[in-house]
C-alpha cells in the first residue's frame, strides 16, 4: 500500500485565516520531515502537519457540528478528480502533487488500489481540514441511474458544483443541479480551470444565472484571466491571495494574501469593492436579519460592515438554498483550492443542520443507510453507511430493515484519505466503512436490533396516525424507501467461453449487490443467463463494469422490453402424468382452475387457492411440489413466455399413486397448468413509464409532438421557473434511443427520467403486431 513517508513544512504562521494549523488531533508526530524546495520564509505556507498511518489510528471523532458531507457535482471533464485530489494533497493526507523528489502521485496510488479490487473514489472519502471533517461522496456520473443519484444525494448535506470556466454551466451539471433542488441540498459553485485559454468569469457566471435559474454570489473575483490567471480576490475582506508569486516551486501550498490597495491596482480595487456593495445588497434582499443590520448600523457606509456578519449571512440564505455563492480558481496550475476548503467548512451546512423527518422516531439509537457496497478481493463486501443517529461499534449486531435479518459488523473503518483506518466506534453524522456484513446491500437501513426498528415504527405510527406494528410502518422507516423498480429492459449476456460462465455468475452476483435494480435470471428454455436492467444505459454500463472490473469480455443480445402477460376469464383444465421408471409407476392426475386476479396492486406471483374438496390437510412437501410446478408456469406465459402478471389458481382435485415422486407431481401440476392458460383468453401486458421531462420553451412544442408519436398522454405541463416539466405515460417500447431523440430535438438542452407506471393491456392492433413480430402469427 501507500508509503507512509509525508513531506511536510516547519515553522508555520499561524495568524492567516487561511491556514489549516488548528486541525489538531494531537497526533504523535513520527513523521519524516523533509524541507520544501525553495521555500520563502516571509511566505504563509499551508501544508498541514500530517501523520502517518499509525497516528492516523488515534483521530477522534469530531462534534457533529465540524462534519461535512459533501458531493462533488461536475459535468465530465470539468475537473472534478482534479479538484479533489488538490484537496487531499492540501490537507495533508496524499503526498502526490508534483511529487518531483519521487515522482510518486496520487494516480500511482490509485492504480495500486485498483489492484487491491477497490478505488478511493467510489463512494466516499474523508479527511480534516482546519478542525473539520469532511467526507466526500461521491455522486454518481450517470444519471440515468436515477435510484443510485437519489441515494447518494440523499447521503449528501451539501454539494460543490463545479465548473469548466470556459464552458459554463454542461448538460451533467444542469441534470445533477435539478436533482439536487428536488432533494434541496445547500450547493456552492467553484468555477475551475480559470487558467485555460476561454475562461470567463463572467461568461461562467451568466451561465449560471440563466441556465440553473439560481442567484450567484460572488464570493471571490479572478485576479487575471486564462494565461494571466494568478489569483483571486476575496470579496467579502478585501484581500488578494496570490498564488506562488516568487517561488519556483508550484504545487499551490505557498501563497500570498495580503489586503488590495490602491497602488496595487486601483481598477480591479473598484471592482472588488462595487462587487462587495452588490453582495450586501443581494443577501439584504434574502436575509431579513442581515437587512435589518444593513439598513441600521451600516446604510450610510457598508465598507464598515464587518466580515463575519456578511459570511454569517451568506451561510444563513446558501443553507436556505435561496442563493449559491461562487469562487473561482484552477486546480490544475494549484490555485484557489484552500480557499475552496474553507468555503465548504464555513458555507455548507452540518449534519444537524438538516432536517430529517425519521430522527425523531430513532430518537438515540442507530439509524444508518448503506449507500454502496464495494467488493474487496480480500475482505470481501465493504458496506459504506451514512448514519443518522445514534452510534456504530464493530463486532456488533444490527439489524437490517430492508432484509428483516441481523448480520454482525466485524469491524468499522473510516475511508480517511488514501487509508482505511480502523476506528472503535462513529457517531451520527459520519460515514464509515463497515467490513462482516454479509447480507446488507446498497439502500438498506440499518439499526442496532429488530426492537429498536419496531419501537421507531411505533413512534411513527403515532406521528402518522396509522395502525401499529402494521408492516407499512416498518416500510416507513426504511431510508431509501421500498420501491426498487422493476427491471424493464433485458438482453441475454454471455461470457467469451463456457470456462469463463462462473467468473461471470461471480462479477453479476456483485454487482447485484452493490445495485439491487439490476436483476440476472436464467432463461429456462435456452439455459442462457439474462440481464435485466432499468434501461439502455443502465445495461451498457453494467456490460462495461464486467469488463474493466472483472476482466470478463462479454458479448450482449439485443435490447428487449420485459412485457408481462396476463389472462380474462376463468378456466379448467385436467392432466395426468403416467411414467415407469425403474420398478416404480409414478402416477398422478390433477384439476385446477386459473382466473383473473384483481388487487389493490399487481400481482407478480401466483395467488394460489385450494378448493374445500382438496386433500385436507395438504401435506407440506406436497404443497410445496404443488406449488414449485405452479411458480414454474407463472414464469412463462402461454403468447410469448413473458411471466404471468394477477392470475390466481384453485387446485381442485389431485390423485397418485403411492410411488409417485414429488418432481413428477410437480410437473403434472406445471403441465396442467400451462393448459388452462392455453385454453384461456390471453393479453399482453406492455411497461407504461412515466416520463418527466425538463425543456424551456422554445422546444417544449417539438417535445409534445414527438410524444404523440411515441404513444404518450400527457398529464400535465407543470412550470419551474423559465422551463417547462412535461409529465406524461409512456409505453417504454417507444422509448427505445429517446435521450438521442431529445438531445437532437431540443439541442441538447433538454433533461428527462423515465420510471416505471405500471403494466397496461395493449390493445388488439398493438399486439397482435407484437406477436406477428415475435412468432409470425398475429
Ligand atoms: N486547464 C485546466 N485543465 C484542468 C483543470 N482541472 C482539470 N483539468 C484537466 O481537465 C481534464 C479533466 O480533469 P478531471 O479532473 O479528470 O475531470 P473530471 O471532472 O474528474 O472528469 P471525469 O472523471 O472524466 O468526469 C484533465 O485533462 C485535467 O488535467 C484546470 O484547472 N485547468
Amino acid at each position: 500500500m501507500l508509503r507512509v513517508t509525508r513531506k511536510i513544512s516547519v515553522n508555520v504562521p499561524k495568524s492567516s485565516s487561511f491556514c489549516n494549523e488548528c486541525t489538531c488531533w494531537g497526533w504523535a508526530r513520527t513523521m519524516v520531515v523533509k524541507r520544501l524546495k525553495s521555500q520563502e520564509c516571509h511566505q504563509r505556507n499551508y501544508s498541514i502537519p500530517s501523520g502517518d498511518v499509525k497516528s492516523l489510528r488515534s483521530i477522534i471523532t469530531p462534534p457533529i457540528s465540524k462534519i461535512r458531507n459533501i458531493g462533488i457535482m461536475a459535468h465530465i471533464d470539468a475537473g472534478k478528480t482534479t479538484t479533489t485530489e488538490r484537496m487531499l494533497y492540501y490537507s495533508g493526507y496524499t503526498r502526490a502533487l508534483g511529487d518531483v523528489d519521487d515522482g510518486d502521485t496520487v494516480t500511482d496510488f490509485m492504480v495500486q488500489e485498483r489492484e487491491r479490487g477497490i478505488t478511493i473514489q467510489s463512494a466516499a472519502v474523508t479527511f480534516d481540514w482546519k478542525g473539520y471533517r469532511i467526507n466526500l461522496i461521491d455522486t454518481p456520473g450517470h444519471v440515468d441511474f436515477t435510484l443510485e443519484v437519489e441515494r447518494s444525494l440523499r447521503v449528501l448535506d451539501g454539494a460543490v458544483a463545479v465548473f469548466d470556466a470556459s464552458a459554463g454551466v454542461e448538460a451533467q451539471t444542469l441534470t445533477v443541479w435539478r436533482q439536487a433542488d428536488k432533494h434541496h441540498i445547500p450547493r456552492i459553485c467553484f468555477l475551475n480551470k480559470m487558467d485555460k485559454n476561454g475562461a470567463s468569469f463572467t461568461y461562467a457566471v451568466d451561465s449560471i444565472k440563466q441556465k440553473l435559474k439560481t442567484k450567484p454570489l460572488l464570493l471571490q473575483l479572478p485576479i487575471g484571466e486564462a494565461k494571466t490567471f494568478k489569483g483571486l480576490v476575496d470579496v467579502v475582506t478585501k484581500e488578494q491571495i496570490i498564488w506562488n508569486p516568487t517561488s519556483s516551486l508550484d504545487d499551490g501550498k505557498v501563497f500570498e494574501q495580503k489586503p488590495l490597495t490602491e497602488t496595487d491596482d486601483p481598477e480591479l480595487l473598484k471592482e472588488v469593492k462595487d462587487a462587495r456593495n452588490a453582495l450586501i445588497e443581494q443577501v439584504a434582499d434574502l436575509d431579513d436579519e442581515f437587512a435589518e443590520l444593513v439598513l441600521g448600523d451600516f446604510s450610510e457606509n457598508f465598507d464598515l460592515l464587518p466580515a463575519d456578519k456578511i459570511q454569517s449571512a451568506v451561510r444563513r440564505v446558501t443553507l436556505a438554498q435561496k442563493a449559491a455563492p461562487v469562487f473561482c480558481g484552477s486546480a490544475l496550475k494549484n490555485k484557489g483550492v484552500q480557499p475552496l476548503l474553507d468555503a465548504i467548512a464555513m458555507y455548507l451546512p452540518a449534519p444537524n443542520e438538516r432536517f430529517y423527518d425519521f430522527l425523531q422516531w430513532y430518537k438515540d439509537d442507530l439509524c444508518a443507510l448503506a449507500f454502496k457496497v464495494l467488493h474487496d478481493k480480500q475482505r470481501g463486501p465493504l458496506v459504506f453507511i451514512r448514519i443518522y443517529s445514534g452510534t456504530v461499534k464493530p463486532q456488533s449486531a444490527i439489524y437490517n430493515i430492508n432484509k428483516n435479518c441481523t448480520e454482525r459488523m466485524s469491524r468499522l473503518l473510516l475511508p480517511f484519505a488514501d487509508q482505511q483506518i480502523e476506528i472503535p466506534s462513529l457517531m451520527a453524522g459520519n460515514i464509515a466503512l463497515v467490513v462482516g456484513l454479509k447480507q446488507s446491500a446498497t439502500g438498506d437501513t440499518i439499526v442496532s436490533s429488530k426492537a429498536s426498528a419496531m419501537a421507531a415504527a411505533h413512534r411513527a405510527g403515532r406521528e402518522v396516525g396509522r395502525k401499529h406494528g402494521s408492516k407499512s410502518e416498518l416500510e416507513s422507516l426504511l431510508l431509501a424507501g421500498v420501491e426498487v423498480p422493476e427491471p424493464v429492459f433485458f438482453c441475454t449476456i454471455e461470457p467469451p467461453s463456457m470456462a469463463k460462465q462462473s467468473a461471470l455468475d461471480n462479477a453479476l452476483n456483485c454487482l447485484q449487490r452493490e445495485d439491487p435494480s439490476l436483476k440476472v435470471k436464467i432463461d429456462p428454455d435456452t439455459g442462457q443467463t439474462i440481464l435485466c436492467g432499468m434501461g439502455e444505459l443502465h445495461i451498457d454500463i453494467i456490460h462495461d463494469r464486467i469488463k474493466r472490473e472483472h476482466g470478463i469480455e462479454t458479448y450482449l443480445g439485443p435490447l428487449q422490453v420485459a412485457y408481462r402477460e396476463t389472462i380474462l376469464n376463468s378456466v379448467q383444465a385436467t392432466a395426468t402424468l403416467d411414467k415407469t421408471i425403474g420398478d416404480k409407476r409414478h402416477f398422478v392426475t390433477t384439476e385446477l382452475g386459473v382466473r383473473p386476479w384483481v388487487g389493490e396492486t399487481s400481482s407478480t406471483t401466483p395467488i394460489i387457492e385450494y378448493a374445500d374438496n382438496f386433500m385436507d390437510p395438504v401435506q407440506k412437501d406436497l404443497e410445496e411440489a404443488i406449488e414449485n410446478g405452479i411458480n414454474s408456469s407463472y414464469l412463462q406465459g402461454p403468447l410469448l413466455g413473458f411471466p404471468l402478471q394477477d392470475v390466481a389458481v384453485t387446485l381442485y382435485s389431485m390423485t397418485m399413486h403411492s410411488d409417485t415422486s414429488l418432481p413428477m407431481i410437480s410437473a403434472c401440476v406445471s403441465r396442467c397448468m400451462q393448459k388452462a392458460l392455453k385454453k384461456a383468453n390471453k393479453q399482453m401486458l406492455e411497461p407504461l413509464m412515466n416520463l418527466e421531462i425538463t425543456v424551456c420553451d422554445d422546444h417544449l412544442s417539438a417535445v409534445l409532438g414527438d410524444l404523440a408519436q411515441r404513444r404518450g398522454s400527457i398529464q400535465e405541463i407543470q412550470t419551474r421557473q423559465d422551463n417547462k416539466v412535461v409529465l406524461a405515460a409512456v409505453p417504454l417500447a417507444e422509448m427505445m434511443g429517446y435521450s438521442t431523440a431529445l438531445r437532437s430535438l431540443t439541442s441538447g438542452s433538454a433533461t428527462f427520467t423515465l420510471e416505471l407506471a405500471s403494466y397496461q393491456a395493449m390493445n388488439d392492433q398493438e399486439q397482435s403486431a407484437l406477436l406477428q413480430k415475435r412468432t409470425g402469427s398475429g
